[in-house]
């Protein structure tokens, strides 16, 4: 499963979204994308503000564009920081917003590139929040 097409397609999608990414002030750009329960990719991007601590990640860019579309049930993530020589997790809050909607093995893939890309899982970067089942579907 760890080397699967279908999680080499959702990091490269990833990686293009970053391309968009909009963070002037750190130039460390980063993609996300989502992997929906029934098979379609919505994808994510940083953007940054000259008021610095407005900024949102693209792991939560990515959830609020799914479910402002309506769309719930995310069975993994994948996020790419081309701008960094290591993988890079997703920050604490993003944790908290992921663990609202995804279960506790999800996928979650993080790294520079994909050949780089550490395979880890909500449990493992969000521990004892199990009880929580509302929206993970
Ligand atoms: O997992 C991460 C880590 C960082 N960032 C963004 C926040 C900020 O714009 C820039 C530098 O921290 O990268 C993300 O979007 N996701
Ligand atoms: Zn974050």
């Amino acid at each position: 499963m760890e080397n699967s097409i279908e999680y080499k397609e959702l990091f490269e999608r990833a990686l293009e979204a970053a391309r968009s990414a909009y963070a002037p002030y750190s130039k460390f750009r980063v993609g996300a994308a989502l992997l929906l329960n029934d098979g379609e990719i919505i994808t994510g991007v940083n953007v940054e503000n000259r008021s610095f601590g407005l900024t949102n990640c693209a792991e939560r860019s990515a959830v609020y564009t799914a479910v402002s579309a309506g769309k719930l049930g995310f069975k993994a993530i994948a996020i790419a920081t081309p701008d960094s020589e290591y993988p890079v997790s997703p920050c604490g809050a993003c944790r908290q917003v992921l663990s609202e909607f995804m279960k506790a093995d999800a996928p979650i893939l993080f790294g520079p590139v994909f050949e780089k890309a550490i395979y880890s899982s909500l449990s493992e970067l969000y521990p004892f929040d199990a009880l929580h089942e509302l929206a993970k579907s």
